[in-house]
């Protein structure tokens, strides 16, 4: 179990009545729990009568203790309590940094991820004791024009977006230091985490197919609202409890127009189209469709189809086109897989039609041909080109 705190300016050091060590550590109103924790914690939390005598309100009429709720006796300020101590981080140069008047309705939680650029951090809202998530760009970093026309078009295309698969946007809040995109929390597993505890870091056809027809199904939606969302990956599908799909990180999303074609040199490199590499101008469906047969490679292979140590390896076995499918797949998911890494992006398959495809109506019941051999197996997640 990682360490517990409460946070509000300061730092103190308290002996709980069970004396063992609490570390408290004070920022502004606000309460911070580790990671973990968070996780483990926040349906007592966020429960309308908390198991958990929280600290949070304690701490709100400014009385600290590590008292622990009779009815919490698995909370870490219980008799079997360990010395934690918060990790403590020099908060003066944490530019994430929360600011308490722009976040008045939400208690805040620890961090839940972090990105280039933003951090994301569990949040409850006061009121309602609804969960969410707060995505938390600083200001300083905004300063960038580049990192802030992609925020402010982030936000846009979140707000026009509302689909089961896709992550729901609740609000913007513009603080002083920071801006805030407050959005639904999916309590989860990120899809490469959950590949990663796979053996073989694989998945059958049917849990793959699953997974993967959720996320077209997200993609289809964008694209009828033209919309694309140019950054496909493990990374950016996140899995909740009952294992639905949730498409998230739309800063690299935007709006295209059927007439006009652009370029744009964005997105993942292994998960680029050739059409990006080529440096042709291209519609952005396609882009996405083709991200999504290299995340569906990666599903069902545990590996990439165009791997290299290099970001320029990667991209001329991409300019290249040839790759090989293991034996061990179905015949209609090869077909797919083939029809969505066409390299021509005019021909390639869209989303609605991945989603008529015979693997996916069938949800990915098919026979398979093999079994996995030595030879199918291709280990690349710890390729730094992801
Ligand atoms: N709504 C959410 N619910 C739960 N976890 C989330 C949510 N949004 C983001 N996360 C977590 O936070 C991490 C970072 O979020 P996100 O990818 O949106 O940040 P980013 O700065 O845009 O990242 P990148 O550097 O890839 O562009 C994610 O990988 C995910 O683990």
């Amino acid at each position: 179990m990682r360490p517990f705190g409460i946070t509000r300016k300061g730092t103190i050091r308290k002996r709980a009545p069970e004396k063992k060590l609490i570390v408290v550590r004070y920022i502004e109103d606000s309460v911070s729990i580790s990671e973990n924790s968070a996780d483990m914690y926040h349906d007592e939390i966020a429960s309308p009568n908390p198991i958990f005598k929280s600290p949070a309100q304690k701490n709100f009429n400014g009385n600290v203790t590590g008292t622990k709720s009779p009815a919490s006796p698995s909370l870490p300020f219980g008799p079997k309590a360990k010395a934690r101590i918060i990790p403590c981080k020099d908060l003066s140069d944490n530019t994430h940094f929360i600011e308490m008047d722009a976040l008045e309705h939400y208690n805040v939680w620890s961090d839940i991820g972090k990105g280039s650029y933003a951090v994301v951090k569990l949040a409850t809202h006061k009121q309602t004791m609804h969960k969410c998530a707060i995505k938390i760009y600083s200001k300083k970093s905004l300063e960038d024009p580049a990192i802030k026309k992609n925020v402010l078009r982030e936000i846009k295309i979140l707000k026009k977006i509302d689909h089961p698969n896709i992550v729901k946007f609740y609000e913007e809040i513009n603080g002083k230091n920071n801006l805030y995109i407050v959005m639904e929390y999916v309590r989860g597993i990120a899809l490469k985490n959950h590949l990663v505890t796979k053996s073989n870091k694989k998945l059958d056809e049917v849990e793959a197919c699953e997974i993967f027809r959720q996320i077209v199904s997200g993609l289809e939606y964008c694209h009828g609202k033209n919309i694309t969302h140019r950054d496909i990956k493990l990374e950016n599908v996140q899995l909740d409890l009952d294992f639905n799909v949730k498409l998230i990180d739309f800063g690299f999303a935007t709006c295209f127009s059927n007439e006009k074609k652009s370029f744009i040199f964005c997105g993942s490199p292994t998960y680029m189209a050739p059409e990006i590499i080529n440096k042709q101008m291209f519609f952005g469906p396609p882009v996405d469709v083709w991200a999504s047969g290299i995340l569906l490679f990666a599903l069902l292979t545990g590996g990439f189809p165009f791997q290299g140590n290099t970001e320029k390896r990667v991209f001329d076995r991409i300019k290249k086109g040839k790759y090989d499918i293991p034996s061990y797949i179905s015949r209609p998911c090869s077909d797919l897989i083939r029809a969505i890494l066409d390299p021509n992006p005019i021909t390639r398959i869209t989303a609605k039609d991945i989603l008529k495809h015979i693997w996916i109506i069938n949800r990915g019941n098919f026979d398979l041909h093999s079994s996995p051999s030595k030879g199918d197996n291709i280990d690349v997640f710890d390729d730094d080109c992801n």
